[in-house]
């Protein structure tokens, strides 16, 4: 069906040059009136996405909608709801002319010939596959709602990661729903990167759709692969069946965190051993085969995609009765919390085996650079280990404030191997916690200092007015590799990189994860 589907594009692209004329069925020219295009969720995923979209396609005009009457309210506004580098400029671009964000779902839904749902769906939290299956509460409710006020004929596509065989339940919710209208159902998973998101979206590896292989579903897929077509090669954009498409997207996180997981583990080794993580890595991505990208040693992943992506996989797998794949998968997080844990245990154990009363200085809280986004952050989980420690953390992060890390500190961890209810339901104590607004203050009077997020302003700190201001002997724990941490020995510090050969100080303290 792909290379069908392709062949038949690239002919005709060539032959017009345009993707005005698009036929479908029986010559019908769809993209030559303006077409209309909702996305229900406004969030990471839908904000940007459309923003693109309607940048790059004028002659489209595009909704973004949200119950969230404060998201809207602020992709309305000169402070968007999110920090993502370049965003600003392509929604102040478009905003008021063919980009517009509202609170009335139901008006743009009814309106729009193709409606993407980029709704959230976090891992369940309760009930059956509480912990691993994705909860499409939101995706439910969202479908129905199209269902209810539809008046003509429409394209729904799945933005957001779903389960396998999401696209047949939802289906079924429409079809049985439908007053006699056409629902053409679309897979159209997103593969953007936060902190990278517009140029992904500008300049992206591959758009993969997915649809039925019905004449219907091709000529849905068509009318999707136009909108893309705008700026993306046609060789670029993919078209498979509903399942594949579905499913790649959870393979492509898995494929990706266990390349994390992996070089995290070989950290572990090269601390052990004398060997350098980086050089390993380097040496390893040299081979054209396994490539030079993602094997940077870490604190470990962070963000709202890895875990709940691989949970959900690892509960497919299950549901499918494949234990084996399941458990397979499920060691990539195994690995991830070990290796927070072990950065954790290395703290402590080398500061004399207490952290109890001490400043510890965080630097950065967002699970990665250029992004305020603290969702399943490794911060959280360093944090708490440190405050379970009872360490005094001053924390300093450029996008994150306060309030967030307040409440993300207070939120208790869902552990997945245990039932739910004998998970514990106090918050975790957060008075030791402050939140300040520079890195020079995080870290006066600090013990150590404690790299969690790789921002670029931390490579290029004044580290010797900080070595002044801070107790002796001053620690640096650079979970994310940035810091130079030859200048900063010289200087005085006592330093842990992730993977790197051990100071002796580190060596005569080991830590145990
Ligand atoms: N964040 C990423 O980098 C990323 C990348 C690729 C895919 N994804 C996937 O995309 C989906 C969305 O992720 P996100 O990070 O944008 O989530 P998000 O939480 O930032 O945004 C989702 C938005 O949907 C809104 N919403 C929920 N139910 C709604 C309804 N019935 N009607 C209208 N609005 C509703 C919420 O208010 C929220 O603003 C998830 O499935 C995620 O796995 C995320
Ligand atoms: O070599 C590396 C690369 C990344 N990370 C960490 O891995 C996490 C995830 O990073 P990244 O993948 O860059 O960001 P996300 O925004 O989570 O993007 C992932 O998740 C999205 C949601 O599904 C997908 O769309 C993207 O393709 C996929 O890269 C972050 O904590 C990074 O610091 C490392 O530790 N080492």
């Amino acid at each position: 069906m792909q290379n069908h589907l392709n062949d038949e594009f690239v002919f005709r692209y060539k032959l017009v040059g345009s993707v005005e004329y698009i036929k479908s069925g029986k010559d019908q020219l769809i993209l030559s009136k303006m077409v209309k295009i909702c996305c229900i969720g406004a969030g990471y995923v839908g904000g940007p996405t459309m923003a693109v979209i309607a940048l790059k396609c004028p002659n489209i005009q595009v909704a973004v909608v949200d119950i969230s009457t404060a998201r809207i309210n602020a992709w309305n506004s000169d402070t968007l709801p999110i920090y993502e580098p370049g965003l600003d400029e392509v929604v102040k671009k478009c905003r008021g002319k063919n980009l517009s964000f509202s609170t009335d779902v139901e008006k743009h839904v009814a309106e729009s010939d193709i409606v993407f749902v980029s709704v959230n769906t976090p891992t369940k939290t309760q009930g059956l596959g509480a912990g691993k299956a994705a909860d499409l509460t939101y995706w439910e409710s969202a479908a129905r709602m199209i269902a209810d006020v539809a008046k003509s004929n429409k394209i729904v596509v799945e933005k957001s990661t779903v389960p396998v065989k999401t696209a047949e339940a939802i289906e079924k919710i429409l079809t049985h729903n439908s007053k006699g209208i056409n629902f053409s159902i679309l897979s159209n998973p997103e593969f953007l990167a936060e902190g990278t998101a517009i140029s992904d979206l500008l300049n992206p590896d591959r758009v993969l759709i997915g649809g039925r292989e019905t004449p219907e579903g091709k000529k849905a897929i068509e009318a999707l692969r136009d909108v893309y077509a705008h700026w993306v090669p046609v060789d670029r954009i993919l078209c498979t069946n509903l399942w594949s498409a579905e499913l790649s997207k959870l393979a492509a996180n898995a494929f990706l965190a266990q390349r994390i997981s992996s070089v995290n583990a070989m950290s572990a080794l090269c601390e052990a051993t004398g060997a350098d993580v980086s050089q390993v890595a380097h040496a390893v991505g040299k081979d054209t085969r396994i490539g030079p990208k993602f094997l940077n040693a870490s604190v470990g992943f962070g963000g709202s995609c890895f875990q709940k992506d691989i949970l959900n996989l690892v509960y497919i797998c299950e549901c499918n009765g494949l234990p084996e794949v399941a458990t397979y998968w499920k060691q990539v997080i195994k690995v991830n919390d070990y290796q927070k844990t072990r950065f954790v245990n290395r703290i402590v154990s080398s500061m004399f085996n207490t952290v109890s009363g001490k400043k510890i200085a965080v630097l950065g809280f967002a699970f990665k650079k250029d992004t305020g986004d603290t969702r399943e952050t490794p911060a959280i989980d360093v944090c708490k280990g440190l405050i379970g420690d009872k360490a005094k953390l001053s924390i300093y992060d450029p996008q994150v404030n306060q309030d967030q890390i307040q409440r993300d500190l207070s939120m208790k961890k869902f552990d997945w191997d245990h039932p739910v209810h004998l998970q514990p339901m106090s918050p975790t104590s957060v008075k030791d916690v402050s939140v300040v607004w520079d890195a020079y203050t995080a870290t006066k009077d600090a013990h150590g200092i404690c790299i969690l997020t790789e921002w670029d302003e931390f490579k290029n700190l004044d580290y010797q007015k900080i070595f002044n201001d801070m107790q002796k002997p001053a620690f640096v724990f650079d979970g994310r590799n940035v810091v130079d941490a030859e200048k900063l020995r010289k200087i005085g510090f006592i330093v842990y990189s992730i993977g790197k050969p051990l100071d002796d100080w580190l060596k005569d303290m080991p830590a145990v994860a």
